[in-house]
């Protein structure tokens, strides 16, 4: 996240951190939500077929054992069909993560809300977005989560020519702008986004900034847009 703030430890309690074995140790990858007991969801473009990966919940501080972490293992991955990494510009860019048993809910863990099928956040809605992503372009991980303010761009902006253009469907969010934006390592993770009923739904995953610099003008964050996905969600959590 490019010129966020620490966030308060735990406010987002469905943030997690996927990790992939490299040796016999483990790294952050990607972040990504819990929103079912034993599924978690994140990007496709975090999954490479082969690797091993492992999920943090409770999580803040990643330089210490803060006695909140909770590990569990990956049972199996569903990356959604029809995600291409050469065509990131189709978007799809979502995976199923089954676990191998719930992490135990508590103030440090708990669920994500995900909304109406098809509801589009207004043009200028509050949304934070969170993660543990580089704090500018080539630049360090952070130790603690991220959080930054990022205002929704409307389709009908983010779909100029000079912005997104055709790399930008209806079936993804915008967010941010040159000065706050995610960064690589932030994919996956959540765009959080509260609701008329003051609850805080995850509007969006993140998926892409652009390829010269994390907070460029006119290439705000793409999310690939939770509300055109709610069936294949549903149906996959209901079959694996
Ligand atoms: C691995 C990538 C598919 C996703 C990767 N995502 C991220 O770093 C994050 F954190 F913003 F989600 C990214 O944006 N990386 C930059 C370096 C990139 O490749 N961006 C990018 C690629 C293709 C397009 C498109 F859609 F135009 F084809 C747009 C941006």
């Amino acid at each position: 996240v490019v010129n966020g703030e620490d966030a308060r430890p735990h406010s987002w309690p469905w943030q997690i951190s996927l990790q992939v074995k490299h040796g016999s140790r483990f790294h952050h990858t990607c972040g990504g939500t819990l929103i079912g007991p034993r599924w978690v969801l994140t990007a496709g473009h975090c999954i490479w077929p082969g690797d091993v990966y492992r999920v943090v919940f409770g999580e803040h501080d990643m330089s210490q054992q803060e006695g909140t972490e909770q590990i569990r293992d990956v049972l199996r991955i569903v990356v959604h069909p029809n995600w291409d990494i050469d065509h990131v510009g189709d978007g799809n860019d979502l995976a199923l993560l089954k676990l191998d048993k719930s992490p135990i809910m508590n103030d440090n863990v708990g669920l994500a809300c995900l909304p109406e099928a098809g509801e589009i956040p207004a043009h200028g809605a509050p949304c934070y977005i969170s993660g543990w992503g580089n704090l500018y372009t080539h630049g360090p991980m952070p130790d603690k989560l991220q959080q930054a303010l990022l205002p929704v761009v409307e389709y009908s902006v983010c779909s100029r020519s000079d912005w997104w253009g055709i790399n930008v469907k209806r079936t993804m969010i915008c967010a941010g702008g040159d000065t706050v934006s995610g960064c690589n390592g932030d994919s996956g993770g959540p765009l959080n986004c509260m609701g008329q009923d003051g609850k805080w739904y995850v509007q969006g995953v993140t998926s892409f900034v652009s390829s010269r610099t994390c907070n460029e003008v006119k290439k705000p964050t793409v999310f690939t847009r939770t509300s055109a996905f709610i069936k294949w969600i549903d149906d996959t959590m209901l079959h694996y």
